[in-house]
Formats: structure tokens, C-alpha cells, sequence
């Protein structure tokens, strides 16, 4: 159940078993042949897989009838904001720097706080769950609160903190930035199985290089992720830097904060050096397609990265730019537009795509044994029902990119723990948190700009 204050957060879910025998799950791998198969997990980990032939007796476990359905590994939100819920549809058809100058920094300045962070992001784990993503990176402000509201959500979610150069609203002294994030990664640092603390700077031209060092360092004495914005529009570096002057990436690579522990997002203005030299440090870039399309940003050079070995992870970025959080779609997206661009129908390959959104995308965050079938992986599961007319007939996983959705998924394994059963979340009380969103939407709506529509 939803706790009614965020701040005394107790989720009767947490104690729930990790244990769990799944039956008559379909494998990718027998899509063609149709073979059933178990699944045994213990303790959050995949324990056995084998066929329905050689099933273990329940012997007293939980047991899941996967009824014939489909069994992926549960898909990676590589980049969302996830409380910017509260804020969809509400500055949609501007420009990056309009959208975020004149609409998204002053609501944000207005309403986001602990109990509208807790709720949002709760919110937007009912939306990620419900369509087949178990792990999210996200990166926002009251970052305790949203690692608290993803945990009783029973999502895996690394929690990035951010920082900005000016008064944000859970630090409205930014001389106080690194400090309250080292608060933060201290606190939640080995805590729960389910969440790994990080950093995220919000970009180039919204942090000092003062501020961009100290946050590296930071994220390096802790040891974790660091993320950053970074070339997202053709502008970025004549606003922002200096004209003349280095590329953003080249501006990141002079500051010293690219290695394998950092992660990009964006990347959609990088040149072939700017490219040779990501390759070079390691970083990992996670592309936000309906992102950079909505906000008229531009294509990400996404085959270039991966001919380069440059590691992509897939995101949807918040709500108030996609503005839907479900991975299916940014997949089918991703794996089209390229062919599109260089008309190459070849330029990227839907299961090349489908390895972003899954493995890729676990290897890009650093959550290890995630994105994955195996014997030893994290059982972080997703039944689809591939039994229905647009998923017929079904051979291998490139319909999953171009023609399944997120309303086919059927049930969720997060941790080895049930999370959606039969479309039910059962973690936590969706029509609770809807209506919690809801009115502070409606209050919301009163001080905040939202866009008039016009006719056409
Ligand atoms: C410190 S991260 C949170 C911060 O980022 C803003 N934001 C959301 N999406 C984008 C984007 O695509 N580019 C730049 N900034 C973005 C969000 O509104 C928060 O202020
Ligand atoms: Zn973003």
C-alpha cells in the first residue's frame, strides 16, 4: 500500500518473497519450436531454466503459470526524470531551450517538492511497469525521495542526484550542491538490492567547469555512475561554451570527466572526432529518440557510436518531453529512423535495438547480471502475450521492436519478486497514486503556464 506521507514510507512489499517457480514460460529461443519451459528463481536470481519435461516439484514455492506467454528479460529505461510526470503535455511543440527556460525550469521552481517527487515518480513506475521496464536510471531533485518511492515501487533504479548552477528546488543554495549529493550517495550506498545511488550533472551550459570536476570527482570517490546532458541541440555549443571554441564533448574531455563511469545522454550533435574521442575514454551514451525528435533536437548518429563500439543504452527522458514512458515505442522509433536517414533499411537492426533496451542498456548503467536470460542473471522478468492477431505469426524478436506495445505485457518479475500480475500491479496502489497526481495537477494548473492550444 501507498504510504499516505512520503517521509514515513514503509512498503509491506519489501518483506515479500524472492522465490518463485515460473512455469510454461516461452524462451526466445523456442519461439519457432514453441518448447515450454521453467524458470526457478531464488533469492532475486534466475537459480535454473530447463523444460517442462524436467520441471522441479513447487515443493512449497510460489509458483507462476506463465500460461505460454512470452518470457524477456525485463527491458532498461536508460534516462528518465521520473516525477516530470506530473508535468506531460503541459509545454508540448517548443524548442529545447523554450521548452526548458520558460516553461520547465519556472514549474519546477513552483512545484516540485518531496511529496510531488514521491507521488510523480511513483506514478511513472506504474507507467515503466505496465509496459515491461524494470529498470530505470533516474535523474531529478529530492533524489531520496524518488530512490524511496522507486524501492516500494519494487523497481531497480540507479537514483542520480542533480546538480545545477543555480537554486534548485531540493537545493536552493547551489554552494551546497556537492555536499548534499555526497549526503545522499553516503546514504544509499549498499542499502537496498534495488537501488544504486548517482550523480548526474545537468549540463555543459548549466554547470561551471568548477562544478563539472567537483561532481566527477565526486561520482568517482563513490564510485559511481556520472551522468550529464550533453550535445542535445545544434546550439548547445554557440549559446553555451563559446562558438569558437571546443564541441561540448571536446569541452567534457578537457575537464577530464570521460571514462567508462560516465554516461551521456543525448549525444546527438557529435562529430567523427568528437565520436573517435568517446570511443576513446570509454563513456557510454544513452539515446532519448522521442525526446530528440519532440524537442526538434535532432537524429543521435546511433550506428556510428555502435560501429565504434561506443556503448548505447536506450531512454525515454521525462514525461514533459516524450511523452510517454514505454520502451516499446522508443524501440520501434530507434530502429526506423536510421533507415530512414541514410535510406539503408540495414542501418540498425531491430535486435540490435532490442540489445540496447535490455543488455546494452544493464552493461551502459552498471547493473550487472541485468538485461538477461541465464542461470545466475538477476530474475528480472516480463511475461508478453504473444498470442494475439499482431504478434501472430511469431518467430523471432523482431516483432517485439516493430509491432508489440506495452499493453502486451502481462505480468513483471522485478528482483525475483511478482510486481504485475495479469496487468495488476500489486506493489503498490496505482488508482491511489493516479489520484494523488491528479490533484496536484489540478493545482498545479492554476499557477502554472500551460500552453493555450490554438486551431489551426
Ligand atoms: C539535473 S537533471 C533534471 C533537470 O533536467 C531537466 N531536463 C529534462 N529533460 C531535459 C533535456 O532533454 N535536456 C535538458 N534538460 C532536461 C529537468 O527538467 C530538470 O530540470
Ligand atoms: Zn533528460
Amino acid at each position: 500500500m501507498v504510504p499516505a506521507n512520503p517521509r514515513t514510507s514503509t512498503s509491506l512489499f519489501s518483506v515479500m518473497p524472492t522465490n518463485l517457480l515460473l512455469i510454461n514460460c516461452l524462451l526466445l529461443a523456442h519461439a519457432a519450436d514453441r518448447q515450454l519451459s521453467y524458470l526457478l528463481v531464488r533469492d532475486g536470481k534466475i537459480a535454473a531454466i530447463g523444460p517442462m519435461a524436467a520441471c522441479p516439484l513447487p515443493d512449497g514455492m510460489a509458483t507462476i503459470d506463465g500460461d505460454g506467454n512470452l518470457v524477456l528479460p525485463g527491458l532498461i529505461n536508460g534516462h528518465n526524470h521520473c516525477a516530470m510526470t506530473l508535468f506531460r503535455g503541459m509545454a508540448d511543440d517548443l524548442e529545447l531551450s523554450d521548452w526548458l527556460y520558460n516553461h520547465i525550469f519556472p514549474a519546477e521552481a513552483a512545484h516540485v517538492n518531496p511529496e510531488m517527487v514521491y507521488w510523480c515518480t511513483l506514478l511513472a513506475a506504474a507507467e515503466m511497469i505496465s509496459s515491461g521496464t524494470t529498470s530505470v536510471a533516474d535523474g531529478y531533485f529530492f533524489s531520496a525521495t524518488a530512490a524511496e518511492a522507486l524501492r516500494d515501487a519494487g523497481m531497480r533504479a540507479v537514483v542520480a542526484h542533480g546538480i545545477v548552477d543555480f537554486p534548485a528546488p531540493s537545493v536552493p543554495d547551489p554552494s551546497k550542491n556537492i555536499e548534499t549529493v555526497e549526503g545522499f550517495l553516503r546514504h544509499w550506498q549498499g542499502r537496498s538490492s534495488l537501488i544504486t545511488p548517482a550523480v548526474f550533472a545537468h549540463a555543459p551550459y548549466t554547470c561551471s567547469p568548477r562544478t563539472l570536476r567537483r561532481a566527477k570527482e565526486l561520482a568517482d570517490r563513490y564510485g559511481t555512475k556520472f551522468f550529464i546532458h550533453a550535445a542535445e541541440t545544434a546550439n548547445e555549443q554557440a549559446t553555451v561554451i563559446d562558438p569558437q571554441g571546443p564541441t561540448p564533448l571536446q569541452h567534457l574531455a578537457t575537464l577530464g570527466i570521460l571514462d567508462a563511469h560516465t554516461v551521456l545522454v543525448h549525444g546527438v550533435w557529435l562529430d567523427g572526432p568528437d565520436l573517435d574521442i568517446l570511443a576513446a575514454s570509454g563513456a557510454a551514451v544513452v539515446t532519448c529518440p522521442q525526446s530528440n525528435l519532440k524537442l526538434g533536437a535532432g537524429i543521435a548518429p546511433v550506428p556510428q557510436m555502435l560501429s565504434r563500439n561506443i556503448p548505447v543504452g536506450l531512454g525515454t527522458d521525462g514525461c514533459a518531453s516524450n511523452n510517454s514512458l514505454d520502451l516499446f515505442r522508443e524501440m520501434d522509433l530507434l530502429a526506423k529512423l536510421h533507415k530512414a536517414t541514410v535510406r539503408d533499411a540495414t542501418a540498425l537492426p531491430a535486435s540490435r535495438v532490442l540489445s540496447c533496451a535490455t543488455k546494452g542498456g544493464a552493461s551502459v548503467l552498471g547493473l550487472t547480471g541485468c538485461g538477461t536470460i541465464s542461470e545466475g542473471a538477476a530474475a528480472d522478468l516480463v511475461l508478453v502475450a504473444i498470442d494475439q492477431p499482431h504478434l501472430t505469426p511469431f518467430f523471432n524478436s523482431d516483432l517485439l521492436v516493430y509491432a508489440a506495445s506495452g499493453a502486451d505485457v502481462r505480468s513483471v518479475i522485478i528482483d525475483g519478486r511478482l510486481v504485475m500480475r495479469d496487468r495488476q500491479i500489486v506493489s503498490f496502489d496505482v488508482a491511489a497514486t493516479m489520484q494523488r497526481v491528479c490533484a496536484m495537477a489540478a493545482r498545479s494548473k492554476h499557477s502554472v503556464r500551460r500552453r493555450p492550444k490554438t486551431e489551426n
